[in-house]
């Protein structure tokens, strides 16, 4: 489904990705972790050429996306949603608008952009909450109209840049259940990039372990389940216990 052969990145003289290959399937919910600095974001954004490799290919769904023309490259991302730490919403759209707002874009016909709208908002459970402005939201609410605008143009791929960072772990855990139920529901191949362990060892399937631009290593786990991530009163008290042995 994503495949990097020998991508490189530099930003001036400081080279941040340096000759990474990865293949990413089909289906998985595939993870990037490592420390602050150590390139997971810029390796994720090269996976829908936000970030344009200095050297190297990077092949989306079948298609070079290095060699494709501007025209090419725009219907081709339309098959990879992506959604950030912040949110990114447009702050005087309502929550209907900023999903609306890609698949103007991809000049979708009204009635067909309204049913879609509608159908995305159901599918993350927010289609109460369509004419409300993304300050009346929860920072919860406020993602899961991210991933409802994402999944707005029906992609094949979900790139995921901090998605729970700015998120209680209660909220994470419905965040990550949204995620995962994109992910089976819909078929769609999730990539997550996180600094949270708990996050990336709660649902993926496969993780690369960055350092310093490079893949240090990347391992097959079994998903622990999200139900481990929560904020009760119950958990606080056993992890300050355990904490204290
Ligand atoms: N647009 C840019 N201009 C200059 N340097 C950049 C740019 N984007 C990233 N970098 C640098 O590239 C390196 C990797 O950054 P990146 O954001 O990919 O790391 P990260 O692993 O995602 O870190 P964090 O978890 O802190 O976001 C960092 O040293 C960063 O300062």
């Amino acid at each position: 489904m994503i495949k990097l052969h020998k991508v490189s990145k530099s930003f001036s003289q400081f080279q941040a990705i340096k000759s990474i290959s990865l293949t990413i399937n089909k289906g998985e919910i595939y993870g990037i972790i490592g420390t602050s600095g150590a390139g997971k974001s810029t390796l994720l954004r090269l996976m829908n050429l936000l970030e344009v490799p200095n050297e190297g290919d990077v092949e989306v769904n079948g298609q070079q996306l290095t060699k494709l023309t501007s025209k090419s490259l725009r219907q081709a991302r339309q098959s990879i949603g992506m959604i950030f730490q912040h949110f990114n919403l447009v702050a005087n759209k309502t929550v209907y608008d900023n999903v609306a707002v890609s698949l103007e874009l991809a000049k979708i016909p009204k009635q067909e952009r309204k049913n879609r709208v509608i159908e995305c908002l159901q599918f993350v459970g927010l289609e109460k909450l369509l004419d409300k402005y993304p300050a009346e939201l929860s920072g919860g609410q406020k993602q899961r109209v991210a991933i409802a605008r994402a999944l707005a143009n029906r992609p094949e791929v979900l790139l995921c840049d901090e998605p729970t960072s700015s998120l209680d772990p209660n909220t994470t855990a419905e965040i990550l259940g949204v995620l995962e139920n994109v992910n089976k529901s819909l078929g769609v191949t999730i990539v997550i990039v996180s600094h949270e362990m708990e996050v990336i060892k709660s649902i993926c399937n496969r993780v690369t372990v960055m350092a310093d631009g490079e893949i240090h290593d990347t391992v097959c786990i079994e998903p622990a389940g999200i139900a481990n991530i929560s904020n009760s009163p119950n958990w606080f008290v056993e992890q300050l216990v355990k904490g204290g042995e």
